[in-house]
């Protein structure tokens, strides 16, 4: 791995490293989520790249709005708030399956960001269209799930493969790829006058991983792809999501409703900083990343969440925080992976604890992890949930963090 990993990935830049193929022809996209990734980022980038983008939703005013326009607005958060039109984009309603199946049928490129745990539903969808394309042509289709997940496609892949006939099966193995991607770009939750118009932060960063790319796959504008995605994927999930999710949570227990006010308080900031600085430890032990460099990512990405241009809802980011306390998640993989490389990790164990305690009624995973500690006690939640053993010395330092900030906030 090089010690050095590009850091900016400009939206207007065509990526080099992307498998070459006719420009002149149009693409057909089939994207599954019409919320604020899918406008705000992978349709808008599908669009910039030729391909006719046809969004597979669930509201039905959106869906009329894209049927009628074929174009929406994508406003940036900066000074000037600068926007494009986005054009060639329609869509369907996910529950006409006859209109999913047609357009599965001639599709180029399946994407979706739909949410990890939706992505079991979305499935069920793709394959009965996948099933009816795979008895009647074997044309390549890449299949790309835009989730904060690791390894989402070949998630999504196993969920797909579900459904398949054993016949469709083995087909797919010949002529369907589902390259795993990293994807980041704060876009919060909104309400504009316009139903499609989204509005978004500058930055943005999608990686693909290369090796599952077949001949013919059309370059995506802004989009890199990549040898090895691990290093990217996890750069991103436990810097920016980790970060982030500590930013939400504190911010909760400091009784503040938006990260950016989070972030305006220096105390609150340091905090985050340093468990960032945690991770980046860690990361640059596993992947032998330039530790300026890395200092760096970790600036920007706290100068991204500060944003005063956008207004972020801490309920947006602490969402489902039975799913960011998993195993294989933003919190407890870093922590676990340092404790094996012996290294110390006290702000990281705060940002946990801080996850622990995280009460939303308005969440139902919230509510499910509230009533868990309530009745089994938050160390039996500790073992079971987050697979830390009583003796195990993590264990320990939750419980003591997380009593810590309880004192603290009350
Ligand atoms: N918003 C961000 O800043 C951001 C950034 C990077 C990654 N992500 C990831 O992108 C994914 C989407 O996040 P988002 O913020 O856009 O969420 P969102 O709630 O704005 O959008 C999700 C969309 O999926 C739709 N959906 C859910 N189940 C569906 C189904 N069965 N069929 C059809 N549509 C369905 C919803 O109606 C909604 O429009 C998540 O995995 C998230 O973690 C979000
Ligand atoms: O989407 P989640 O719930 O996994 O995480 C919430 C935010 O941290 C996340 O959406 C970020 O805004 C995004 O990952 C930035 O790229």
């Amino acid at each position: 791995m090089s010690a050095s990993i590009n850091t900016t990935v400009s939206p207007n830049a065509l990526i080099a490293g992307s498998i070459a193929c006719e420009p002149s022809d149009e693409r057909r996209a089939v994207h599954f989520g019409a919320g604020n990734i899918g406008r705000g980022f992978i349709g808008m980038l599908l669009s910039k790249s030729g391909y006719e983008v046809c969004f597979v939703a669930r509201n039905e005013t959106q869906i009329a709005q894209f049927q009628k326009n074929k174009q929406y607005t994508v406003i940036y958060a900066n000074e000037r708030a600068d926007s494009e039109v986005i054009r060639n984009v329609t869509a369907i309603p996910i529950k006409s399956g006859t209109d999913v199946n047609a357009r599965l049928l001639t599709a180029d490129l399946v994407t979706t960001a739909v949410g990890v745990s939706n992505l079991p539903a979305v499935a069920r969808t793709m394959a009965a269209g996948i099933e009816r394309r795979l008895a009647a042509h074997d044309r390549p289709l890449h299949i790309i799930a835009c989730e904060n997940a690791t390894r989402g496609s070949t998630m999504l892949k196993s969920y797909i493969y579900e459904h398949l006939s054993a016949a469709a099966r083995s087909r797919a193995d010949r002529c369907l790829s589902f390259p795993d991607s990293m994807i980041d770009r704060i876009v919060p939750v909104q309400w504009n006058e316009d139903p499609l118009a989204i509005r978004v932060e500058p930055f943005c960063e999608w990686i693909i991983d290369r090796s599952k790319l077949m001949p013919g796959f059309r370059p995506i504008e802004g989009a890199l792809c990549v040898d090895r995605l691990a290093p990217y994927a996890e750069r991103k999930l436990y810097t920016v999501n980790t970060g982030h999710c500590y930013a939400a949570y504190l911010g909760r227990l400091a009784g503040f409703s938006t990260i950016q006010d989070t972030l305006r308080e220096p105390a609150l900031r340091e905090r985050i900083r340093l468990a960032l600085e945690e991770t980046g430890g860690l990361l640059i032990r596993r992947h032998g990343f330039d530790s300026a460099e890395h200092a760096r990512y970790i600036d920007k990405t706290v100068e991204r969440f500060a944003n005063p241009a956008i207004v972020d809802d801490v309920t947006r980011v602490a969402r489902s925080p039975l799913r960011k306390l998993a195993r294989s998640e933003r919190l407890i993989r870093p922590l676990m992976l340092a404790h094996e490389n012996g290294l110390q990790t006290p702000n990281l164990v705060f940002a946990a604890a801080a996850a622990l305690a995280y009460a939303d009624k308005g969440d139902p995973e919230a509510v499910r992890m509230q009533t868990a500690i309530q009745e089994e006690g938050l160390s039996a939640f500790v073992t079971q949930h987050l697979g830390i053993p009583f003796q195990h010395a993590l264990h320990g330092q939750l419980l003591a963090a997380y009593r810590e900030l309880r004192t603290e906030f009350g």
